[in-house]
C-alpha cells in the first residue's frame, strides 16, 4: 500500500514537472513569435449585415470599430437607462470611451448600471474605472464567500458582453472592449432593435439582482410581452447550477441534416460535444470548425490540437484561422439555426461561467452567417490529414502531457 502510494506521488510529480516544462517551453516559443504577430497584415472584413427577424430588426458586426461606434452612438441617445456589461474592460483608449459614454449618460439624468469582471480586470488600474456618482457599477468579485466554502454555486467569471439602451437597442457577442479588439481581432456581434431585446434586458436584470448588495437599487422584473421563438436567449447562470447553451449546442449538432459551421476563439470540447460533433461528420453531415492557428492563449491553443486527430480521423474539416486573432463564438447549422454569444466551446464556457447566446431560428440570418463563414474561411487554411499526420514526435508528446489539464480550460 505504502508503496502504491509513493509510486503514485511520484507519477504525478513527474506529469506536473513535465507539464510545467512544456507550458514554460510552449511560452517562451509563444513570446519570440509574438514579435513576428506584431507585423501580422489584417484580416479579410466581411462587413455589417441587417436582416429582420419578426418585428425585431437584427445587424452583425464583424469589425470591432464599426461595432464600438454604434454602441458608444447607442449610449449617447439613451435617454432612460443604459445596461453594459463586459469580462474585459481595458483601461486604454477603446475603454475611456466607454467609460466617458457612460458618465455623459449620468450626467444628463440617464439611468446607468455596468458590470465588469473583477477576475478579467485586475491587471487594470483601478482609478481608470473613475465612475459618475450616478452611475450604478458592480464590479463582479474575484473572491465570493462562496467559493471559500467551495460551494460551486460561487463560482464563475463573468463572461458576457452586453449592452441595453432603453429596452428597445441591445448588443450581445464577442467583443470585450478594448483597443486592440477595435482593428486587430475578428469577431462577432449582433444588434436587435424591437421586442426581443427584452431577451438581453432580462439576462441584465437577473444578473443584477442575483446578489442582493446593500445601497444598490433593484432592476424591475419585466414580464416579456411577447411570446416569440425565433430568438431566444439562452444563459449559463452557475449560480443556479444552469448551463443551458451546451444544451442547445448539443442538441442542434444532433439534430443536423446538412452542414454545421462553427467558429470558435478557443476549442477544447468535452466528451459529448466531441462525441456528437463525430457522429454528426460520421453520418454524412459537412462539420467545418474554424479557430485562430495561433490564438493569444498558447496553452489553449495546444489543448485544442489534442482533439484533431479524432475530428479529422471522421471527416471533420478544421480552418486555421491566419494572420489575427478569431474571437468570434458562433455557429450555423442547416441554413436554419444559428447562435451568437459570449460563450467558447470550451469547459469554461459551457460549464463553468456566466454566459449568454441568442439562439437564432431563421433562414435569412443563417445565410448571413454563412457568409461570413465563407469569408473568414478564405483567410483559414484546412489542416490536411497528411500535415496532421506527419508533425514532430516533440509536438505529440507534448499534446499527450498536457491532455490532462483540458478540463481546467
Ligand atoms: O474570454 P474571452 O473569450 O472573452 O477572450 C478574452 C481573452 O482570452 C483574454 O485573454
Amino acid at each position: 500500500m505504502g508503496f502504491a502510494r509513493v509510486t503514485m506521488k511520484r507519477a504525478a510529480l513527474g506529469l506536473f514537472s513535465a507539464q510545467a516544462v512544456v507550458i514554460a517551453g510552449l511560452v517562451a516559443v509563444d513570446t519570440y513569435q509574438k514579435r513576428q504577430r506584431r507585423k501580422r497584415p489584417g484580416f479579410p472584413q466581411p462587413g455589417t449585415f441587417h436582416t429582420r427577424i419578426a418585428d425585431t430588426d437584427t445587424t452583425v458586426y464583424t469589425y470591432g470599430e464599426d461595432l464600438f461606434d454604434a454602441m458608444i452612438a447607442a449610449i449617447d441617445r439613451a435617454e432612460h437607462q443604459v445596461l453594459l456589461e463586459t469580462y474585459i474592460w481595458k483601461g486604454d483608449e477603446v475603454g475611456a470611451r466607454f467609460r466617458d459614454a457612460v458618465n455623459r449618460a449620468a450626467e444628463r439624468g440617464v439611468k446607468v448600471f455596468v458590470i465588469y469582471d473583477g477576475f478579467a480586470n485586475l491587471v487594470v488600474n483601478p482609478f481608470f474605472y473613475a465612475w459618475h456618482p450616478r452611475v450604478n457599477a458592480y464590479r463582479f468579485p474575484v473572491l465570493r464567500p462562496s467559493i471559500v466554502f467551495t460551494n460551486i454555486r460561487g463560482t464563475g467569471f463573468d463572461h458576457r458582453k452586453v449592452l441595453v439602451v432603453d429596452d428597445e437597442v441591445g448588443f450581445v457577442g464577442g467583443y470585450n472592449i478594448g483597443s486592440l479588439y477595435a482593428t486587430k481581432w475578428r469577431d462577432t456581434h449582433l444588434e436587435i432593435r424591437g421586442p426581443s431585446v427584452w431577451e438581453l434586458r432580462e439576462a441584465f436584470a437577473g444578473f443584477w439582482n442575483l446578489r442582493a448588495i446593500p445601497r444598490r437599487p433593484e432592476l424591475p422584473d419585466l414580464s416579456a410581452s411577447f411570446w416569440e421563438p425565433r430568438i431566444r436567449a439562452v444563459n449559463n447562470i452557475p449560480a443556479n447550477l444552469v448551463f443551458p447553451i451546451r444544451g442547445i449546442y448539443l442538441d442542434a449538432i444532433n439534430r443536423a441534416r446538412h452542414h454545421i459551421f462553427i467558429t470558435t476563439a478557443y476549442f477544447i470540447p468535452d466528451r459529448q460535444i466531441l462525441d456528437a460533433l463525430l457522429r454528426a461528420s460520421r453520418r454524412g453531415v459537412d462539420v467545418r470548425v474554424i479557430l485562430p492557428e495561433d490564438s493569444n492563449h498558447v496553452v489553449s491553443d495546444w489543448l485544442s490540437r489534442g482533439f484533431y486527430s479524432s475530428l479529422i480521423g471522421a471527416g471533420v474539416q478544421i480552418l486555421l484561422y491566419q494572420n489575427s486573432m478569431i474571437h468570434a463564438k458562433t455557429a450555423t447549422i442547416d441554413g436554419e439555426w444559428s447562435t451568437v454569444g459570449t460563450a467558447n466551446i470550451d469547459r469554461l464556457s459551457l460549464t463553468g461561467n456566466y454566459e449568454i447566446n441568442l439562439e437564432i431560428f431563421d433562414r435569412a440570418l443563417a445565410s448571413t452567417m454563412e457568409r461570413i463563414f465563407e469569408v473568414d474561411s478564405s483567410n483559414s487554411r484546412v489542416l490536411s490529414k497528411e500535415e496532421w499526420d506527419s508533425r514532430h514526435l516533440v509536438a505529440r508528446v507534448s499534446e499527450a502531457i498536457l491532455a490532462p489539464l483540458r478540463p481546467f480550460l
